[in-house]
């Protein structure tokens, strides 16, 4: 399949329909491009950071960058984002990825009963999050940050991941010999992704072998989300990203590949019971309960219940993706009968946004003004002088 290179966007070109969200590290926008598409078919996501300055975050622009680099090496999979382009300004720099219409996993379970999805859907989300990961680990890519709140839904309902700003490349520690991964993929069923092992051939590290220690991002601040129990975006505490770390993160370790998989037992067992297994009343106690706490599992045991058990078990050598990867989960009883080459052709997936008219309010938000600070407001000679740190004030 062709797969187009990113452009270089230009600013004075798009048009800003709405902001569809802001993070700890930028603005989302909903764009057109109006001269190549005059239509306003096509709209897409723009990710727009600003460059760090001395008011802004620090680690803007490198975080930025890294996030474009692992962007564009991201081609031709249906459960990742595409680059669409890209632009830089003495003040931003901006991305552009396909929009996903239907929001995130953790507004859509917030809209759920009991906000816990069905063993039906969660099997259905966790497929396709199985084969992303499964693609960047194949390209040596951690993720690092699966969480419901990236995992978006698009137009069709099937999911994309975003937010790569905290993945990282590892280093392929174990080769296999062709027989045993030829073996594994034949059982999976995952032919879809079949060539990328002759590109990488990468598989896990044996048990026996020390972690790679990289440094995790895992708890930083600039990862959460605010506040809004309405939508269902996680509280802007610490305690979010914590609850999805893994332990050998906790205890400084290092971490491989495996912790992807953790997270997803986190993720599994949060769409299933409306919460982490692990969350404490502050940050210590979540750690403890990551270290050393066993999942409880409410009701009858099943095929979910085992599988996520399995994705936590606290040492990752023995967590289940750790020597084969994602066809060892794509084996699990919880995705028998899984059609996984068919998964992209599922024309009814659970959830399906109607399609959404968009109001071209052209010109109403431009990104330049949007970006401006604020005017500082002069305060009165009186309280300048009391605020002033001046010494010669001060000793007067
Ligand atoms: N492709 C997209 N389509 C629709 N909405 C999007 C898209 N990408 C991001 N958003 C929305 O924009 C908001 C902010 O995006 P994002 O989480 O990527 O920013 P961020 O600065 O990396 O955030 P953080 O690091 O705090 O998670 C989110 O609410 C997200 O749902």
């Amino acid at each position: 399949m062709e797969t187009k290179s990113p452009q270089e966007l230009n600013l004075q070109k798009l048009t800003v329909v709405k902001v569809l969200g802001k993070g700890a590290m930028g603005t989302v926008f909903l764009v057109t491009d109006r001269v190549a598409d005059t239509t306003a078919r096509s709209p897409f996501a723009l990710k727009v950071v600003q460059k760090s300055t001395f008011h802004t975050k620090f680690d803007a622009d490198r975080r930025a960058r890294w996030e474009i680099s692992v962007l564009s090496r991201l081609k031709d999979n249906p459960f990742l984002p595409t680059l669409i382009g890209t632009l830089e300004t003495e003040e931003y720099i901006a991305w552009g990825v396909p929009y996903c219409s239907g929001g995130d996993l953790n507004v859509l379970r917030y809209r759920q009963n009991d906000r816990v999805f069905s063993p039906s859907v969660i099997r259905f989300y966790v497929a396709e999050i199985v084969c992303a990961i499964e693609y960047l680990h194949h390209m040596n890519i951690v993720y690092r940050d699966l969480k419901p709140e990236n995992v978006l839904i698009q137009q069709s309902g099937h999911i994309i991941l975003t937010d790569f700003d905290l993945s990282r490349t590892l280093n392929p520690k174990t080769y296999v010999s062709d027989s045993e991964t030829e073996h594994k993929e034949k059982n999976s069923g995952g032919r879809k992704f079949m060539h990328k092992r002759n590109l990488t051939r990468v598989l896990f590290a044996a048990p026996e072998k020390g972690l790679k220690k990289i440094k995790s991002a895992r708890v930083s601040p600039v990862s959460r989300k605010r506040p809004s129990f309405i939508t269902g975006e996680r509280s802007n505490s610490f305690v979010g990203t914590e609850e999805y770390v893994s332990p050998e993160v906790v205890r400084g370790d290092g971490h491989e590949f495996a912790v992807d998989w953790w997270a997803l037992g986190i993720l599994m067992y949060e769409m299933s019971y409306g919460k982490t297994p692990f969350r404490g009343a502050n940050r210590k106690e979540t750690f403890r309960n990551v270290l050393s706490k066993p999942p409880e599992f409410i009701g009858k045991r099943t095929a979910m219940t085992d599988l996520i058990q399995r994705l936590l078990d606290k040492d990752p050598t023995k967590r289940l993706g750790y020597n084969y990867g994602a066809v060892e989960i794509k084996e699990h009883e919880f995705f028998r009968g899984l059609r996984w080459d068919l998964l992209t052709e599922v024309s009814r997936p659970p959830f399906l946004k109607p399609l959404e008219e968009y109001d071209l309010m052209v010109g109403k938000i431009d990104i330049a003004e949007y970006f401006r600070p604020e005017p500082v407001v002069p305060t009165s000679p009186l309280n300048s002088t009391y605020n002033s740190p001046s010494p010669s004030l001060a000793e007067f």
